[in-house]
């Protein structure tokens, strides 16, 4: 997006994905300290990878910066005036009992795109994620793969300003995994934020921008992937990519 009548450094900040920031945010549930206290900006290019040992509150930090659960303690807060369009896509598709297309149409309702134009969206982010044949299928019989290309199709028909994404190739063949790497890096090319857990090494060095790394429910370490990838500063984040156990 550009304007004559717009200054330059005020065309960059429109242009650029929504910053996130976590400011001392704690999760806690029945006395349990599970997340943080973390504190934590996301205001890079990205893509942000998470990554981290089980159990280390990479998914409750994307829940609780989707809006899914609240935090204990602590503030989330986004740049610019209002919330972003979010959209997060999990490691199992959580799919309706509709069509493929219908599933889409519904996200497009949901978040108040006028009637006229959803079933065009709709198909046309179909169609990007070669589901067009699909269309009228019930999405619960599509394959894991498919669903998974639905669950992405769904985000893209919205036009995301931040796309979370949970272990989304972890139940996924090396085809499938490709094709949701290559649709990673279309969401980002098109100025979405992208926040997306992995276990997987090798993923995370082909699409990270910076890694933020989890052990025990905090952030161990905030740098960029060379970094990260090359000399990790954390003794934790060390030990994790030295294959030892990390608490
Ligand atoms: N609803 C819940 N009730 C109780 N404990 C929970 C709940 N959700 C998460 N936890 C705990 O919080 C911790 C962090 O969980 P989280 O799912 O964020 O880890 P993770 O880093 O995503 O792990 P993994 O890589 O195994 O998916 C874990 O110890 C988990 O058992």
């Amino acid at each position: 997006m550009t304007s004559l009548n717009v200054p330059v450094n005020r065309q960059i900040e429109l242009n650029a994905p929504p910053s996130l920031r976590f400011d001392n945010v704690e999760f806690n549930l029945l006395g349990h300290q599970l997340f943080g206290p973390c504190s934590f900006t996301l205001d890079g290019p990205g893509p942000t990878l998470v990554m981290g040992p089980n159990g280390a509150g990479k998914s409750l930090m994307l829940r609780l910066a989707h809006g899914l659960l609240a935090a204990t303690e602590g503030v989330i807060t986004w740049s610019g005036d209002k919330k972003p369009r979010q959209a997060m896509v999990f490691q199992t598709p959580v799919l309706l009992r509709r069509s493929a297309l219908a599933n889409l149409t519904h996200a497009l309702a949901v978040n108040n795109i006028p009637r006229k134009r959803r079933a065009e969206l709709a198909r046309e982010a179909l169609a990007r994620f070669g589901l067009s044949a699909c269309a009228d299928t019930p999405a619960r019989v599509l394959s894991g793969g498919e669903k998974q290309r639905l669950a992405l199709a769904r985000a893209w028909a919205l036009s995301p300003s931040v796309l979370f994404l949970d272990e989304p190739t972890s139940a996924l063949d090396p085809a499938a995994i490709k094709d949701v790497e290559a649709a990673v890096q279309e969401f980002h090319e098109r100025g979405t934020r992208i926040v997306m857990t992995t276990h997987d090494l090798h993923q995370a060095k082909r699409l990270a921008g910076d890694v933020l790394f989890l052990a025990g429910g905090k952030v161990q370490e905030h740098t960029p992937a060379n970094v990260f990838f090359n000399a990790p500063v954390s003794r934790q984040a060390q030990a994790f990519l030295s294959g030892e156990l990390v608490a």
